[in-house]
């Protein structure tokens, strides 16, 4: 019987929805209805567990599970002996410090004497030692950001993406203790047939991510600027360029990054390109 990959996601909450939809865009068919706890995949021998977020390291490292989904700011605070495999480019946040908006900050050493409440008491011990600073850690596993309202802690150390809750709550962000993106993780020694499995599922992820981060670029350009546009858009290998109906025009196709795109337009429209297309791209094997 051919062995099967263990992919735990989370169950509900911030990583649930992209972290389904990168294993479905990889190929990987399933269905994860409310209640689904482990789902067997159609598509892919791998079977899918739908877990606690905070848990998915310890799963992991006992090699309950083969890799893992999780927060980076998960993946350091639970300190367990696992491997990072790969950044997944979605879930960015932040995890910083912050204390009541009516308050002075007066830098980092001004939390000496304090209480922090926290749901990531490892990360902040560390951070409190890098910086020399004596605070008493209050670890919250939730709503944290209620603490210093309910008297239970001068500052708090929680995840931060747009800011609206701590503004809500009356908070306001002094110091970002570090930054954060899914990653995906994995048992340190694998099994050899799920370690090509592996490399299977990476290989597609890194095409569908690298895929979202280019356009697929098609422009028509008089024939005595291909070579100009050529080398502002080198494309994969080099663009493909055919003739079109009206003599001294070619249509010229190319890949680009994203980032790209608008740094180089106006000196596409200078070497007199037109009917300029950005297209996007689902999977790209380079
Ligand atoms: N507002 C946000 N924007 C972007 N990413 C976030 C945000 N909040 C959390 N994250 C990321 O998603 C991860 C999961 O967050 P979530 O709030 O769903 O965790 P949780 O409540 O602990 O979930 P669980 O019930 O699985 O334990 C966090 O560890 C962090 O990496
Ligand atoms: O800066 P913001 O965009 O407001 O995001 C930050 C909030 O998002 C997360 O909570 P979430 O909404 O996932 O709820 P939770 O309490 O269930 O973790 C996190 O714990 C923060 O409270
Ligand atoms: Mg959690």
């Amino acid at each position: 019987m051919t062995k099967k990959i263990r992919i735990a996601i989370q169950k509900s909450g911030r990583l649930q929805e992209q972290s389904v939809k990168l294993l479905k865009e990889c190929g990987l068919s399933f269905s994860n209805g409310p209640n689904r706890l482990k789902a067997s995949c159609y598509s892919f021998p791998a079977e899918i567990l739908f877990l606690r977020d905070d848990d998915i390291p310890q799963y992991v490292e006992d090699g309950v599970a083969d890799v893992g989904i999780v927060g980076e700011n998960v993946y350091i605070e639970k300190q367990k002996e696992i491997s990072v495999i790969e950044k997944l480019d979605f879930s960015k946040c932040r995890l910083s410090i912050a204390i009541p908006r009516e308050k002075e900050y007066g830098g980092p050493q001004s939390l000496n004497g304090k209480k922090i409440a926290t749901s990531y008491p490892n990360i902040v011990r560390q951070y409190l030692k890098e910086q020399n600073i004596e605070a008493d850690i209050h670890e919250i596993s939730g709503s944290v950001e209620i603490a210093p309202g309910i008297g239970l802690a001068e500052a708090i150390v929680d995840i931060v993406s747009t800011g609206s809750t701590l503004l809500s709550n009356g908070l306001k962000e002094v110091e970002t203790v570090m930054k954060s993106e899914a990653i995906l993780v994995s048992t340190k020694t694998l099994d050899p047939e799920i370690q090509l499995l592996l490399e299977k599922l990476i290989f597609r992820i890194k095409a569908v991510n690298t895929a979202k981060n280019n356009k697929y670029l098609l422009l028509n350009t008089p024939n005595e600027s291909i070579e100009a546009i050529t080398n502002i858009l080198p494309g994969m290998k080099s663009p493909t360029v055919t003739p079109l109906q009206q003599a001294g025009w070619s249509s010229l196709h190319s890949v680009i990054n994203e980032n790209d795109f608008w740094e180089i337009i106006d000196q596409l429209k200078d070497l007199g390109a037109q009917g300029i297309l950005v297209v996007p791209i689902e999977k790209m094997i380079i």
